[in-house]
């Protein structure tokens, strides 16, 4: 007779696929054992070296922090791709095609950026208020100068001419560009409808920037669309898997509409009427107007600078993990590196950036370090969440809090002055650093007494709120990786040191 409990155990799934075959013979029994042993061994092993590798871990070196603070746009995101050039090239690399649509974003909006201002001259020019272009302003970003908010004073705009209200027209299809490119980064469900509170993709794209939250992956949502339209292959080379035949793919519009992008850009007129309303693309982020031919090739992939200078703004935070020997040379000490990139867009509500959320105030003290970003090349320029607020100013006012944060005084802080070469350039085409800062009074306009000053100014802030503690401080110009990678080794370098230092201390 057969009893309840071996009936409820023969019922079970799992004790029937277990359970040795009815007619087994003594040969196959053997067998049949042998391999269960064999699995057994091989799932102990893996325990064990789990265990040892948990052990490991809590007696090995803590992995060291670094944070990236600074205003959006101040270069944190681009810092962060360089960690993960000299240390991941590879992950870096595998990730060209979903950069290669941003690029195209940034594209698409720079030239929405001057068919915006050639809506607003238009207007200007036949008596009618700009607010009735098909086009609403764009956002301050794409605006050096606080002149050109809106409801300013009437400026002398040049003619347009019926040629380029044709070429306006012929650039219309990039509108629907945006807006499916925008479709293709964001996630269902990811438009970020903060600022504008309305879902019509293309306005949206007109009126804010598109950021993307770095914790839901973006990348990883590109390349599953793209592996609908690919080969189907299941590699991580996201480059291989665009359909480069595809009718559908944003770059065959965008190819087609290169050679009219390219008059437009180079157009004097248009020229003409950026300088007039103080509008400086090559100073906005993400900017790929003077390689058009290339970035709209049919077959165009991204070169690494390429990926450095393409904008998308962070939502949330973004991590990036690496491993690096430490100590002297031939040293086997391995340290695994943490780097945050925090979005620098303040909150509409606090007015304060996220990293000074109280939901973000407990990491700092584990931190071992800060790298704080200042543009120093947009003393011309306002935020674009508070035209009130200039944005030079802004870095000073967060450099200060950060020196005098209570649960930041064991952390190393590390000041990039960024966008050095926006700031040669600006300095050089004449815009007088005087003119913004009053207290430079008439000091030469050049890079070199700028900078000086400039850094004079954020030491001295140092030294009034935190005393003595050390003032580590770079001129930076983050887009260029082979000057970045030299300075992230030292700030490495300078962390490990001042790490053994406290450790010796507490030991
Ligand atoms: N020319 C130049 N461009 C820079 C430099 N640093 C950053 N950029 C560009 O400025 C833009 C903004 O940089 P991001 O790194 O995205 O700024 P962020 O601080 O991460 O901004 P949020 O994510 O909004 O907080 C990007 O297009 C960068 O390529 C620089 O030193 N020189
Ligand atoms: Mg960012």
């Amino acid at each position: 007779m057969v009893s309840k409990r071996q009936r409820v155990a023969e019922d079970d799934p799992l004790t029937r696929a277990i359970a040795p075959p009815p007619n087994e013979t003594l040969a196959e029994r053997e067998q049949r054992i042998s391999a269960e042993q064999e699995a057994k061994r091989i799932s102990d092993a893996i325990d064990e070296e789990l265990n040892r590798q948990r052990i490991t871990e809590k007696k090995g070196p803590k992995a060291i922090k670094i944070l990236l603070l600074g205003q959006s746009e101040s270069g944190k995101s681009t810092t962060l791709k360089n960690f993960q050039l000299m240390h991941s090239p590879k992950a870096f690399r595998t990730e060209k095609a979903s950069w290669r649509a941003v690029i195209q974003l940034n594209v698409v909006q720079s030239v929405h950026a001057i068919l915006d201002l050639m809506s607003k001259a238009h207007a200007s020019s036949h008596g009618l208020s700009s607010s009735s272009s098909p086009h609403p302003p764009s956002s301050s970003t794409h605006v050096t100068s606080p002149s050109s908010r809106p409801g300013t004073a009437h400026k002398d705009y040049p003619p347009l001419t019926a040629e380029h209200l044709k070429l306006k027209m012929r650039l219309a299809p990039l509108i629907q560009v945006e807006a499916a490119l925008i479709r293709k980064l964001l996630p269902p469900g990811q438009v970020d409808l903060t600022a504008s509170g309305h879902a019509n993709l293309s306005a949206l794209a007109l009126q804010q920037e598109i950021s993307v939250n770095s914790n839901v992956g973006w990348k990883g949502a590109f390349n599953r669309l793209l592996s609908t339209v690919g080969n189907g292959r299941d590699s991580c080379e996201s480059i291989d898997m665009i359909d480069w035949s595809d009718p559908e793919d944003p770059g065959v519009v965008l190819h087609a509409c290169s050679e009219d992008m390219i008059r437009l850009w180079a157009d004097p007129i248009i020229r003409k009427l950026m300088e007039v309303e103080k509008m400086r693309p090559e100073e906005m982020a993400g900017f790929f107007l003077d390689a058009l031919d290339r970035v709209t090739s049919p077959k165009y992939i991204p070169t690494d600078d390429d990926i450095l200078r393409a904008r998308l703004k962070t939502l949330g935070v973004s991590e990036h993990r690496f491993q690096m020997k430490t100590g002297p040379l031939g040293s086997s000490m391995s340290h695994d590196w943490r780097v945050f990139d925090v979005g620098g867009q303040r909150s509409l509500v606090s007015k304060e950036p996220l990293f000074f959320s109280p939901a973000w105030v407990p990491y700092f003290d584990d931190m071992n370090a800060i790298i704080f970003l200042a543009p120093i090349s947009c003393f011309d320029q306002v935020l674009q969440e508070d035209p009130s607020v200039n944005r030079l100013a802004d870095s000073f006012l967060l450099w200060k809090n950060i020196v005098s944060h209570p649960l930041l005084k064991k952390t190393d802080l590390v000041l990039f002055l960024n966008k050095c070469d926006i700031l040669r350039a600006k300095l050089a085409s004449g815009i007088r650093l005087g003119d913004y800062i009053t207290s430079y009074g008439n000091r030469p306009n050049d890079f070199e007494s700028a900078s000086t000053y400039l850094k004079k100014k954020f030491a001295g802030l140092m030294k009034e709120h935190a005393g003595d503690r050390p003032f580590y401080c770079h001129f930076t110009s983050v887009t260029d990786t082979k000057s970045t990678s030299l300075i992230l080794e030292n700030v490495q370098d300078v962390i490990i040191r001042d790490n053994l230092k406290r450790s010796a201390l507490v030991g």
